[in-house]
């Protein structure tokens, strides 16, 4: 991981804080979602900073509802237990016995970390999935995917693979603007009170769009939307981003995300932000200070 530069000087550390006021103002009781990828959270020293950065938020007056997801996490226990994972359109065909470990996974033992983190950091965390007070119920998904050496098109049943159809926000109001900190596992309820493996990026959208949350950040393991020169675009209006995915320079697994965080601003929320979980302290940086970090992409 690399290291920062902290400074030692007491007046420069007061300096520091003080540049934090009229963002902590901006944001005093305002929702902001942030999803949590599994990639950036496969080290503990930086799952253990993620987690402390999300008390000081709480402590600063910010109500952050985080949003998990855990794909390598999941890969590695189905590995382990000998099942193999297909894809499809970036989305795992989740049969029955995958679906068991994806919500024993997500639901089980990654929720249970972030939220055993945040609280050893002097939060309140609390862990919850999708089928928590119904709070997201899904339905089945099923994608169109072309055959690479046929070029033939064919409909991919993807099993236990869901999308949100409805967002229930009871429980998260009753929670959100208490010092409790909800920490979310991408797991659905099917109408039939079944399982539905519901990918997190999209997940998290569809909770901050019910939300209406200020903010929606994306922890991924780039700096942000690059162009095609790799340079980090600061900001993305969605006619940009939709240009910039026509012509390729958005690409893989950018698209659905960047799709995501469309969706979420056309459901009312403020600015989404796309930016390098594997930085130290990138939501601070990102809420708290002049510079920000990553891509904010508004209407
Ligand atoms: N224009 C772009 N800017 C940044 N990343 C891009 C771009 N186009 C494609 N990508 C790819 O998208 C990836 C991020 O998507 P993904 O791997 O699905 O993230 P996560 O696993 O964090 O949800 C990057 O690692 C990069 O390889
Ligand atoms: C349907 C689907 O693909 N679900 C994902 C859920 C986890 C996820 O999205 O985690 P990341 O954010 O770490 O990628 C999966 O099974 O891997």
């Amino acid at each position: 991981m690399a290291e920062i530069a902290v400074p030692t000087d007491p007046q420069m550390q007061a300096r520091v804080l003080a540049q934090a006021l009229p963002h902590m103002q901006r944001y005093d009781d305002a929702t902001v979602v942030v999803k949590y990828g599994g990639h950036a959270m496969g080290d503990e020293q930086l799952a253990r900073e993620f987690a402390r950065d999300i008390v000081l938020l709480e402590q600063a007056g910010v109500n952050p509802v985080v949003v998990h997801g855990g794909g390598p996490q999941i890969q590695s226990m189905l590995t382990r237990l000998g099942i193999e994972s297909k894809f499809a359109a970036g989305l795992r065909i989740t049969d029955a016995p995958t679906v068991e470990i994806v919500e024993m996974v997500l639901a089980g033992s990654i929720n249970k970390q972030i939220v055993g983190f945040i609280n050893a950091a002097g939060g309140k965390a609390i862990g919850l999935c999708g089928k928590d007070g119904n709070m997201v119920t899904a339905r089945k998904v099923t994608r169109t995917v072309v055959d690479p050496d046929s070029a033939i098109e064919q409909v991919v049943d993807l099993g236990f693979v869901g999308e949100p159809e409805r967002v229930d926000t009871t429980v998260l109001d009753r929670i959100i603007g208490t010092e409790i900190i909800p920490v979310l596992a991408p797991v659905a309820a099917a109408a039939n009170g079944g399982t539905f493996n519901v990918n997190a990026d999209t997940f998290a959208g569809a909770v901050a769009g019910a939300l209406k949350a200020k903010r929606l950040l994306f922890l991924t393991d780039v700096p942000g939307v690059l162009d095609k020169s790799k340079r980090l675009i600061k900001e993305l209006s969605v006619a940009d981003a939709r240009r910039l995915i026509a012509d390729g320079t958005i690409s893989g697994g950018m698209i659905p995300k960047v799709e995501t965080c469309i969706f979420a601003l056309e459901k009312g929320v403020e600015g989404v932000v796309i930016l390098d979980g594997k930085a130290p302290h990138a939501v601070l940086m990102e809420l708290l200070t002049d510079a920000g970090a990553g891509t904010l992409l508004h209407r």
